[in-house]
C-alpha cells in the first residue's frame, strides 16, 4: 500500500453549500478508459501538495479555477483505492473563476448531472469510482 501512486479528483458541484448538480467528465484517452466517466483530476507531481495538484489539474483540464470544500474521505490514508498501484483523494469543489468548464485536455464530454435521483449511478464510470460515487450521494 505504501507505494501507491497518488491521484487526486474533484467532485465539482454547483454549490458546495447546497449541492444539486455534479460535473462529470468523460475520458478521451487512453483507449482502455476512453468513454468512461470520472472525476476530473490527475497525478500528484513530486513536491506538490494534493490540494495544489488538484487545482493545477482542474485548470489544465477544464480551464477554470475551483475552490475546494471538504474531502470525501476514503477508506485508506491515500483516499480511495483505484487499482493495485494507485489511490485517489477526492474533494468537493466549486468553480470560482474562468467561466464555463471546457474539454481542454483528457475529456471529450462534460455533463452537469442531477444529484437528486439515480442519474449519477447510471453513468458508465471507471469501475473503481462506483464506491466513491455512492459515498458522495450518501454524504449529501
Ligand atoms: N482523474 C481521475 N483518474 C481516475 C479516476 N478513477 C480512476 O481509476 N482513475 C485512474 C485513471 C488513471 O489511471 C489515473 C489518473 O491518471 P490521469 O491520466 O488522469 O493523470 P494525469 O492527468 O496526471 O496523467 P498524465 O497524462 O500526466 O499521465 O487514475 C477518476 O475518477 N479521476
Amino acid at each position: 500500500m505504501a507505494n501507491l501512486k497518488q491521484i487526486v479528483g474533484a467532485a465539482i458541484v454547483d454549490s458546495i453549500a447546497a449541492p444539486t448538480r455534479l460535473l462529470v467528465a468523460r475520458r478521451s484517452a487512453p483507449p482502455a478508459l476512453a468513454g468512461l466517466w470520472e472525476f476530473p483530476g490527475g497525478k500528484v507531481e513530486p513536491g506538490e501538495t494534493c490540494e495544489n495538484a488538484l487545482l493545477r489539474e482542474i485548470r489544465e483540464e477544464l480551464g477554470v479555477t475551483v475552490t475546494l470544500g471538504a474531502e470525501l474521505v476514503g477508506p485508506i490514508d491515500q483516499g480511495w483505492p483505484l487499482n493495485e498501484s494507485a489511490a485517489m483523494r477526492v474533494w468537493f469543489a466549486e468553480v470560482t473563476d474562468g467561466g464555463v468548464p471546457d474539454t481542454l485536455e483528457d475529456h471529450d464530454e462534460l455533463w452537469w448531472i442531477d444529484l437528486a435521483g439515480e442519474e449519477a449511478l447510471e453513468l458508465d464510470w471507471i469501475p473503481a469510482d462506483y464506491p466513491i460515487v455512492r459515498e458522495l450521494l450518501r454524504s449529501l
